[in-house]
């Protein structure tokens, strides 16, 4: 980390310019191709989108490197380990899923780095036709050196949330620290590594086919929810190493891990400019809306970032989080309702616990309450909350859970489902308790 200070770009999907300070002036002035680059640079476009999308949807971004990322040696194959893209491995399984903490592997049994920890959990969709999601959890306990650089070549956006351990993820654009409770994107195409500083664990939102934006406001008005000058973009560095063996960039292509080696560092941009590029964002910026007079608003409410579908108000995922705020529903039953919905919901936990379950759902952990899948609070929730004094009060404080929610029906791995051997086969039981409370002379109470 010598020569870096935590500088960011503030906004959301602006037209930003970065310039590594020991290089001023290394962006081209007034055009993009100049015959000669200032300081000898090689200018490398990078496109996010067709070039005739719309102007408001047409995203990229200009590098001034030292050197050409096509200067790199021929593709080949290397092992996928858990990471896939093949959702018929198993028979598909309708049940609540959820899932223990995953398994974070001590550096003195194995060294595990960001690419070889990444393990798919669940998804649908083909990235060939670049229209579907995946969700991985990562664990690892040692940084990518040197060695490899991590590209999406069909992913449009990867969603890193670190649930334990800050990780440094260096990309072309410049360095993003990311700890616990921020989240970053990688959109498809960048380049980037994972440093980490101890034993690391966090979940990964791929999807194939469209860009993540800030959901519309409507009667909310210009402000509120996320936003956009909370979300930071890297400034430009650069460095220009030789190391022995060279540099090894991995990227996912059609669903499969290659390798190809280039004897210069992929970090070689001295500046940029664009709209298309990585990002960050501390969820404690969410500014929280909510019910303030009675029934339980509708968790969409909480979206952060959503990854539209062509089908208005349908996303292919969105990005929601249940964050510390005020309960102040009168009259009514406060904690989530019970639920089957035409989407698929997969929940994760950054701290505490999530109000519908306070207890088995870790952090670290995981759930997924597939399409039409009954869920909803557990029996010691319901019996809590219908009889509470209903005084305002904090609800998850100390807390920090999410959701991906998806119109994609999802299929389980075999990871998710056995390898892994998080999978909690008492999970149904916690509905158990639930009992009638029906009572067929009940009357409505004379005023
Ligand atoms: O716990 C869940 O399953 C997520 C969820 C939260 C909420 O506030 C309302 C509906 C819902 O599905
Ligand atoms: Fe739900």
């Amino acid at each position: 980390m010598v020569g870096w200070l935590a500088e960011y770009l503030s906004g959301f999907g602006n037209e930003f310019s970065s310039e590594d300070p020991r290089c001023p002036g290394a962006l081209p002035k007034g055009q993009n191709s100049p015959q000669v680059c200032p300081y000898g640079l090689y200018a490398e476009q990078l496109s996010g989108s067709a070039f005739t999308c719309p102007r408001p949807t047409n995203k990229r971004s200009w590098f001034y490197r030292i050197l050409p990322s096509v200067r790199h040696k021929p593709y080949t194959t290397v092992d996928n380990g858990n990471l896939t893209e093949t959702w018929d491995e198993m028979h598909p399984d309708p049940n609540q899923l959820r899932w223990l903490p995953f398994t974070i592997l001590k550096s003195s049994e194995k060294k595990v780095d960001f690419v070889t920890g990444l393990h798919t959990i669940c998804g649908a969709g083909d990235t060939k036709t670049r229209n579907g999601i995946s969700i991985h959890m990562f664990t690892c306990n040692t940084s990518m050196i040197d060695r490899y650089v991590l590209t999406f070549y069909h992913l449009r956006l990867f969603l890193s949330v670190p649930q334990q351990g800050k990780i440094l993820v260096t990309t072309e654009f410049g360095k993003m620290m990311v700890e616990p409770k921020e989240i970053c994107v990688i959109q498809q195409g960048m380049r980037f590594s994972v440093d980490v500083f101890g034993d690391t664990r966090g979940y990964v939102l791929e999807v194939y086919g469209a860009h993540f934006e800030l959901p519309d406001l409507g009667p909310i008005g210009a402000n509120g929810l996320a936003n956009p000058r909370d979300f930071l973009t890297p400034v430009a560095w650069y460095e220009d190493r030789e190391v022995a063996n060279g540099y090894t960039v991995i990227n996912k292509y059609q669903g499969k891990l290659f390798s190809s080696q280039q004897d210069f560092s992929p970090f070689n941009v001295v500046a940029w400019h664009g709209n298309y590029t990585p990002y960050k964002y501390h969820l404690s910026n969410f500014m929280v809306m909510n019910c303030v007079a009675f029934d339980h608003a509708d968790p969409s409410i909480f979206t952060v970032l959503t990854a539209k579908s062509t089908r208005p108000g349908v996303a292919i995922a969105d990005f929601v989080i249940f964050p510390p705020r005020w309960g102040v529903a009168d009259h009514t039953f406060r904690p989530p309702y019970y639920h089957r919905n035409c989407m698929s919901e997969f929940m994760g936990l950054i701290e505490g616990h999530y109000e519908a379950k306070e207890e088995g759902f870790q952090p670290g952990g995981g759930s997924l309450h597939s399409m039409m899948t009954p869920h909803g609070p557990d029996g010691a929730c319901f019996e809590k909350n219908s009889t509470a004094p209903l005084k305002p009060e904090r609800v998850a404080e100390g807390t920090m859970a999410f959701m991906f929610e998806s119109s994609f029906s999802m299929a389980v791995t075999k990871w998710g489902l056995e390898t892994c051997q998080k999978l909690d086969k008492s999970y149904y039981k916690c509905w158990e308790p639930l009992r009638k409370h029906f009572d067929p002379n009940w009357r409505p109470s004379k005023q």
